[in-house]
């Protein structure tokens, strides 16, 4: 297979709050046309929405592609009977009603090394295993009833291809459920088995560029992966590289030459999507504790922005411990946000500023643990995903992270990603081709640890509040 210059790749991010497709050319990933729809609100959705919403925003653009590739939301738990229809609304990488199910797993393996050592990452309640078990435990009639197990982007995949063929997976987005070894590159069909209470059919992991289908518009569809293997590869992450997302989730994450197990549960050991790794941490508070503040006061992200930037660091005291819906990192699943220093001159501008240095000091936490645990070196901090847009997030990060943040072009990098990865699949060629980004902006400013330090003050102190 080759490309030719007018050949056109569609890539497409299924996210949490949204479905993004970008249409570019394979020749070096310029824009030609995108479309976005929302997702359903909540931590459980009904799978179909997802199959709806990506054939809204693909309608007119994939008798355009001549190839296509999906990056999702990981974990999410799409549990299907002997009709392939869901047994229960899938459950999402940020519902946390199966904290109880990771204690549990993690004690009958072994413990929480064993248990990394396994399937590369402690439990929490974000992995699938933890929600097929608590599917045993609840809903005991319609786990009986599951025969295969899909992660989102492994069904829109499938869908995209008119499911001729056995639904495949990535190394990457497998890396997620907590029954795949990314040591071994291998399936642990016991451990998923164990989960369950059953065994169950579990897809097949293409290799990173293999073409998996054919969708009814001709195009070669490529196997997709998880959204943060897909940044990665739309980033184009270089060593030294931390890519610091601020989405719906969270994360901090950087490409690796070695697979992790960090018994401590807070670096996920993940493969990435060309056969490498991605270490990552992951909070569940981000991109909304910016839209949870502005609504509070009664403003737009702008708005929020300008408030926060108009207010000294240190927000005259007031501290945000961000933990709105539960944490995963630190491992908090029944936590709620803490406000602590409120005073009588406490005004809007201190909260605004509060939230945003809340959000930045959770998000340099989780890069410190990715530091402390891969024992990598910053080179660069690369700040992406929709909350990276606010001018404030983009002034106050090198203030908490204490150095220097590069901000990319504002593109949408996981749906960069996969058309990235179907234009690899088009070409047939050894690795992804090169494309070339825009120049990032780059964001200095003098470093204010004493933010930081009064941020770990109360995040020390709330340690065993339950809520
Ligand atoms: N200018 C902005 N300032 C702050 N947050 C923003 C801005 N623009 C978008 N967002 C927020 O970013 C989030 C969406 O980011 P995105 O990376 O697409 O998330 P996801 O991939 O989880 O769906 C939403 O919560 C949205 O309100
Ligand atoms: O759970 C994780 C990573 O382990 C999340 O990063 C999800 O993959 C959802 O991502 P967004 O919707 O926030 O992009």
């Amino acid at each position: 297979m080759t490309t030719t210059s007018d050949d056109l790749v569609l890539g497409i991010d299924s996210s949490t709050q949204s479905v993004k497709a970008l249409l570019v050319r394979a020749a070096d990933g310029s824009l030609v046309d995108e479309r976005t729809t929302a997702h359903p609100d909540g931590t459980e959705v009904d799978p179909r929405a997802w199959l709806e919403a990506l054939d809204a925003v693909t309608a007119d653009l994939l008798p355009r592609a001549a190839a296509v590739a999906v990056g999702a939301q990981q974990h999410g738990m799409v549990a299907l009977d002997a009709t392939e229809t869901a047994v229960h609304p899938a459950l999402l990488w940020n519902d946390v009603r199966s904290a109880d199910a990771a204690g549990q797993l993690i004690q009958e393996w072994g413990g929480p090394q064993a248990t990394a050592d396994a399937v590369g990452s402690l439990l929490v309640a974000s992995f699938t295993a933890t929600k097929l078990r608590w599917l045993r435990d609840f809903e005991p009639e319609r786990a009986e009833r599951v025969r295969r197990v899909l992660l989102p982007h492994d069904l829109l995949t499938w869908h995209l291809g008119g499911r001729a063929d056995d639904p495949t997976t990535d190394r990457g987005d497998a890396s997620g459920t907590g029954y795949f070894s990314p040591a071994d590159d291998a399936w642990r069909p016991d451990l998923a088995a164990d989960a369950l209470g059953h065994e169950f059919a579990l897809p097949r992991v293409a290799a990173p560029a293999e073409v998996v289908g054919r969708t009814s518009t001709g195009a070669l569809v490529a196997p997709g992966t998880g959204d943060n293997m897909a940044a990665a590869l739309g980033l184009g992450l270089r060593p030294g590289d931390v890519a610091v997302s601020i989405g719906t989730s969270g994360v901090a994450s950087a490409v690796a030459g070695a697979a992790c197990a960090d018994p401590s549960g807070e670096v996920a050991g993940f493969c990435d999507a060309t056969g490498a790794f991605l270490p990552l941490v992951c909070t569940l508070n981000a991109a909304r504790v910016l839209d949870t503040t502005a609504r509070l006061l009664g403003t737009d992200h702008e708005g929020l922005a300008s408030l926060a930037l108009s207010a000294p660091a240190g927000a005259g005291g007031l501290t945000l411990l961000p933990y709105l819906d539960g944490e995963r990192t630190p491992n908090r699943p029944d936590a709620h946000g803490t406000l602590h220093g409120l005073t009588t001159a406490t005004g809007p501008e201190h909260l605004a500023r509060a939230a945003v240095e809340g959000l930045l000091c959770s998000l340099a936490d989780a890069v410190d643990r990715l530091v402390e645990v891969t024992g990598l070196e910053v080179g660069r901090i690369v700040l992406v995903g929709g909350g990276a847009r606010s001018q404030a997030v983009r002034e106050l990060a090198p203030a908490v992270f204490g150095r220097s943040v590069v901000v990319p072009g504002d593109a949408q990098y996981v749906a960069l990603g996969a058309a990235r990865q179907a234009a690899w699949a088009l070409s047939g060629a050894d690795t992804a081709p090169a494309w070339s980004l825009p120049d990032p902006l780059t964001f200095d400013a003098e470093p204010t640890p004493h933010v930081r330090e009064a941020y770990a003050r109360l995040r020390d102190r709330t340690d065993d509040w339950s809520s």
